[in-house]
């Protein structure tokens, strides 16, 4: 297992009786390390199925998989690899009912969170305040607070109105045998807090716990990993300080400064070796993160030799940075023999609305593309109809997929009428599908309307008892076509749809959804949604079970020869050969910093936090590139609905480029802006 890991990696993936940390730059070896120390644990002896390796996102845990696999075979299936998220969602199913929730809760997103926060509310919200409330209730979660807890320490009378507003949130979530996403962290939390049996089941089970981008995982997360691997501390957490960039949401340094004090056996690997880029990226990418204050210093360097300098391209537009940006991609590929890959190039950059004169250029020049990060399948509106009958079948409790599903397709129940139903199921205290069946609804709603809500429910029981004797791939595919046939789903999309093209459109997405769901109920996809994946075949009712958490069913993009344009947050973990990184003008990134702060110092401070979150961001977009580089910026920018002048970047001022490799038009400008930054560096020294 020692191939092609240096000393210091392998002293990380051979320290397996006590606490770890692998504390190093971008792509120094630390995914590596994770994968390999995988393979050595289960070589030594440890059953796969007690070890587990948490990510950051879905992608990441699949692409985990597939590299320990490469590595010790059939047996890395066992392993739990999943991100912090799934595996809630596996100690909720199997622990869950400690905490009155049964193993077939639902898991909300966040559509059905905002609607649920209007609701409780009374009535009419604007979709900002609703937002507003779930921003504010979803960080008290994530600081281990309860409705109670908030109230108590809410500041101000909205904190104390959204408090209040919170217990309620918490009362129907119970009602409808819910959880939402933060709850998948806090709820196992909890149990392994409260629940010696349980903490003792899940310390037992779990011989060592691995945790990859640990500088991006916030203090409940934290404290879920401190009670998993209890005091005996068998873990690996691996992380770059310069690469943490969720702090918005709540990720937390501490847990990097904590981790010495918590663990005092502590044993603290360092890599220094980067093995993804040349010298020339590697350069740039040390001289943006140095103005940052350092948690632990760190060097870095390359024996990739010094490579293609960093370009600097300048464009007037969007559209027009877009053009060069396919021109490079055009060039470079025409540049060698054979000629690189697409799926070597990505284009990199802030914020999802970013991509789309990316979209519309390399569409026009014929190229393959796809875009990661931004809206996911399961975010359309056809899928989450879909999702909704599955997950009534599951949790007939479910009032928000209870909405859903019975007016996709509309099948001639009225607003007023689900209004009465709702009203007399909160009278009742019980869920709008059980109000179905008592026998007191029918005085309290209209006769006709009555019969087609009885035929609504017999049909939801129908559906989950066919959908539990169904098993295997075939059986799945000819339930699912019957069941869109019955409710005639393919019309209510063309109905719904001003557009042919689009209704058709919908209907594919549909049916390639359909496709995957009979294959998984085959077994013949591996997936890491929650559960140890397993190859057998399943029921539908298990499928439907695991899907709510999924993000993205085009995992097989990835072995598809395209171009990836993707924000810079969802970039994270991953390199190409050529990196774009687009729209590196002041005010998109770092993004506009001087807003709203009058001459508030707690403002400045804030300030200062946010250009080093930025600036860590910019860290991350440069190292992804492994031979060359691409810095855009252009010289007007969106500023509301205004079009204003803009400037480069100061990252690309401190990027410290050579003079010569910068392009003509940009090298005078550039002087003049690293004077400029250096003497405003010089006046305001940021807080340690
Ligand atoms: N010892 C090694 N020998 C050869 N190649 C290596 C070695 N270690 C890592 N690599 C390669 O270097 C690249 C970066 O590794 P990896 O993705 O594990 O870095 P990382 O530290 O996790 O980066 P990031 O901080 O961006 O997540 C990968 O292509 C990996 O295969
Ligand atoms: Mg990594």
């Amino acid at each position: 297992m020692s191939a092609g890991l240096n000393l210091a990696q392998l002293q990380a993936v051979h320290y397996t009786h006590g606490p770890c940390l692998v504390l190093a730059g971008a792509g120094s070896g630390k995914t590596r390390v994770i994968t390999h120390k995988i393979a050595h644990l289960i070589e030594h002896g440890l059953e796969p199925r007690r070890i587990a390796a948490i990510t950051f996102t879905n992608k990441a845990a699949a692409e985990m998989r597939e590299r320990a696999q490469g590595l010790i075979g059939r047996r890395a299936k066992e392993v739990l690899i999943c991100t912090f998220h799934a595996l809630g969602v596996r100690m909720v199913r199997e622990d869950g009912q400690m905490l009155g929730l049964k193993p077939q809760f639902s898991i909300l997103d966040t559509d059905d969170v905002t609607s649920i926060l209007k609701d409780a509310a009374g009535g009419t919200t604007d979709a900002a305040t609703a937002r507003q409330w779930q921003w504010t209730i979803s960080r008290w979660k994530n600081q281990g607070l309860n409705a109670a807890q908030a109230l108590a320490q809410a500041q101000d009378e909205q904190e104390r109105s959204t408090a209040v507003l919170m217990a309620r949130y918490e009362e129907r979530l119970s009602a409808y045998q819910s959880v939402d996403f933060d709850d998948l962290i806090s709820l196992p939390l909890k149990l392994l807090r409260d629940f010696a049996e349980v903490r003792a089941k899940w310390q037992t089970l779990l011989g060592h716990v691995l945790v990859d981008e640990y500088q991006d995982t916030n203090a409940t997360q934290y404290e879920l990993l401190k009670l998993l691997v209890g005091e005996r501390g068998h873990f690996t957490a691996v992380g770059d300080d310069d690469q943490s960039i969720y702090g918005w949401r709540g990720a937390t340094l501490d847990n990097l400064k904590k981790l010495p004090q918590d663990f005092p056996t502590l044993k603290v690997v360092k890599l220094e070796q980067n093995y993804r880029s040349t010298s020339a990226i590697l350069r740039a990418a040390n001289n943006v993160i140095e103005p940052n204050p350092k948690l632990f210093p760190k060097t870095l360097f390359s024996e990739l030799g010094e490579g293609e300098p960093v370009r600097v391209v300048g464009a007037d537009s969007e559209e027009h940075e877009a053009e060069r940006a396919v021109a490079r991609i055009q060039s470079l590929r025409a540049a060698s023999n054979p000629p690189p890959d697409w799926r070597s190039f990505a284009i990199l950059y802030r914020a999802n609305h970013q991509a789309k004169p990316f979209e519309k250029a390399l569409r026009k020049a014929n190229i393959p593309y796809k875009v990661s990060g931004g809206t996911s399948f399961f975010d359309r509106a056809e899928i989450k109809d879909l999702c909704a009958w599955f997950r009534l079948w599951i949790n007939s409790d479910d009032d928000p997929a209870f909405l859903r599903a019975i007016s996709s397709p509309k099948r001639g129940i009225g607003h007023t009428t689900l209004g009465q139903l709702g009203h007399f199921a909160t009278q009742h205290k019980q869920s709008m599908f059980e109000a179905l069946f008592n026998s007191m609804l029918p005085a309290a709603i209209a006769k006709r309307a009555l019969e087609g809500l009885h035929e609504f429910g017999r049909y939801i029981n129908e559906l989950e008892y066919r959908a539990r004797h169904t098993h295997g791939a075939e059986a799945a595919r000819a339930f699912l076509q019957d069941w869109l046939q019955e409710i005639d789903y393919e019309k209510h999309l063309y109905d719904g749809e001003e557009s042919e093209k689009v209704a058709a459109a919908r209907w594919t997405n549909v049916l390639e959804f359909c496709d995957w769901m009979a294959q998984r109920a085959g077994g013949q996809i591996d997936e890491t949604v929650g559960d140890v994946i397993t190859t057998q075949s399943k029921s539908l009712l298990e499928v439907a079970q695991t899907i709510a958490l999924l993000s993205t069913i085009s995992e097989r993009e990835k072995d598809q020869d395209m171009v990836t344009l993707s924000t810079l947050h969802a970039s994270k973990g991953l390199e190409w050969p050529h990196v774009i990184l687009a729209g590196v003008t002041e005010g998109m990134l770092p993004f506009k910093l001087d807003d709203d702060h009058g001459n508030n110092p707690d403002a400045d401070a804030d300030i200062v936090q946010r250009l080093q979150e930025e600036r860590r961001l910019m860290y991350v977009g440069i190292t992804r590139a492994q031979r060359t580089l691409a810095v855009g910026w252009t010289k007007k920018r969106k500023k509301g609905r205004e079009m204003v002048k803009a400037q480069p970047s100061r990252f690309i001022a401190e990027m410290k480029l050579d003079q010569a490799t910068v392009q003509e038009d940009y090298r005078e400008k550039l002087k003049a802006l690293r004077a400029e930054f250096a003497a405003k560096a010089a006046s305001t020294t940021p807080p340690r």
